[in-house]
């Protein structure tokens, strides 16, 4: 019963809630290839929504879709209740940051970000002032003079989400914008493309494979397999009640366990508790005995990989969050893992 109610049309909508895009029974089959099969979803005005997914799962082709970049083969797209798969991507009211920026390399920042502007005839007299305000939400206040080759990875990173936001689309596309910065200029981007969003209230689709990038800066998550929706959820609703396997799978590490009755079930890495004995397990219903097959030291959590045998052989990864509780178990030492029964995730077969 649940899960047959889940994500189901039925639910109704709050009262004056505007719907942004509305994407409908939507298809899109190149060659041979159902890219997007039967997608349908609404997202809300001002909402941040990330498309996540493997590689090859659909996640740019629906972008496109969005976008304009392609006709869907069946079904409809609605912008602001507008059907707009006749519309062309320039007249979508759409910005967009891709992975290549394709910023104008021998123009300064402010005649990057000035643009836009230009190419819809905005009123000369303003663009200065609209180029300032922009570069400063995106803290490049006092650059717009610079050159491009004049600034780092991020700071051009800046620059493009500026260009896509100066002259208030609609709508604002990613797709993986951030895949080729270092780690830590990643996160923080991160971060700072939610600050602006939720500065501007720009609608915003997002595509990454990233699975923390989505649960950090999005207000909800599409998570695509196969070319359909698996699941449309807010973050910690996805990580705690994935609808299926594969989004269990996709979203945190989740040890699975096959039951008799086929029912696949499921357990978080950092829902495992490991001790040396039963006496460090108070609480826990179930308890087994494994072998550390393996210790990873990873600064704040130590990830163990643990041989259970009366699991038939399964290996499963524990965190431990705690390190200093114990010392670190070695590689073949005996050890107990234990869990609570609400704790385990069940899927039918
Ligand atoms: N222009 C095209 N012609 C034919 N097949 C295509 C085309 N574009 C994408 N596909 C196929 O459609 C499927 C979905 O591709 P898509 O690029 O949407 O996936 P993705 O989830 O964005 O993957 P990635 O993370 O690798 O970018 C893949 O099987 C891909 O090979």
């Amino acid at each position: 019963m649940q899960v047959a109610l889940r994500g189901s049309s039925i639910k109704a909508k709050p009262e004056g809630v505007a719907i942004a895009v509305s994407v409908k029974a939507v298809n899109m089959v190149y060659d041979g290839v159902h890219a997007v099969r039967s997608a349908s979803f609404d997202l809300e005005t001002g909402k941040f929504l990330t498309i996540l997914g493997p590689s090859g799962s659909g996640k740019t082709t629906l972008l496109r879709l969005i976008a304009g970049f392609q006709r869907p083969t069946s079904g409809e797209i609605f912008i602001n209740g507008a059907a707009v798969s006749a519309v062309p991507p320039h007249r979508r009211s759409i910005g967009m940051v891709f992975q290549k920026l394709a910023l104008f390399p021998h123009m300064t920042a402010a005649e990057n970000v000035a643009f836009p502007l230009k190419m819809r005839r905005s009123d000369a007299r303003d663009i200065p002032a609209r180029v300032e305000r922009y570069l400063d939400m995106v803290r490049l206040g006092g650059y717009g003079t610079r050159r491009l080759h004049e600034l780092s990875g991020g700071q051009q990173q800046r620059v493009a989400i500026a260009r896509a936001l100066v002259f208030e689309p609609d709508l604002l596309l990613l797709d993986e914008p951030l895949a080729a910065l270092d780690r830590k200029l990643r996160e923080e981007m991160q971060l700072e493309f939610r600050r602006i969003q939720r500065e501007l209230g720009v609608t915003t689709i997002n595509v990454t494979h990233d699975q923390r990038e989505a649960l950090v800066v999005s207000d909800e998550i599409i998570v695509m397999d196969g070319g359909e929706i698996q699941q449309k959820a807010r973050p910690a609703e996805t990580y705690r009640s994935p609808s299926n396997a594969f989004v269990a799978n996709f979203i945190g590490v989740t040890n699975f366990l096959d039951a008799p009755d086929g029912e696949r079930r499921a357990i978080r890495a950092e829902k495992i508790r490991i001790a040396p004995t039963r006496d460090g397990l108070d609480g826990a219903d179930t308890i087994v005995e494994g072998v550390v097959a393996d210790a990873i030291f990873e600064g704040e959590r130590v990830v163990y990989e643990v041989r259970v045998a009366s699991l038939g052989d399964a290996l499963l990864r524990v965190f431990d969050h705690d390190p200093s509780a114990h010392s670190q178990l070695e590689a073949g030492s005996a050890v107990h893992l234990g869990w609570t029964a609400g704790d385990v995730l069940h899927f039918k077969p």
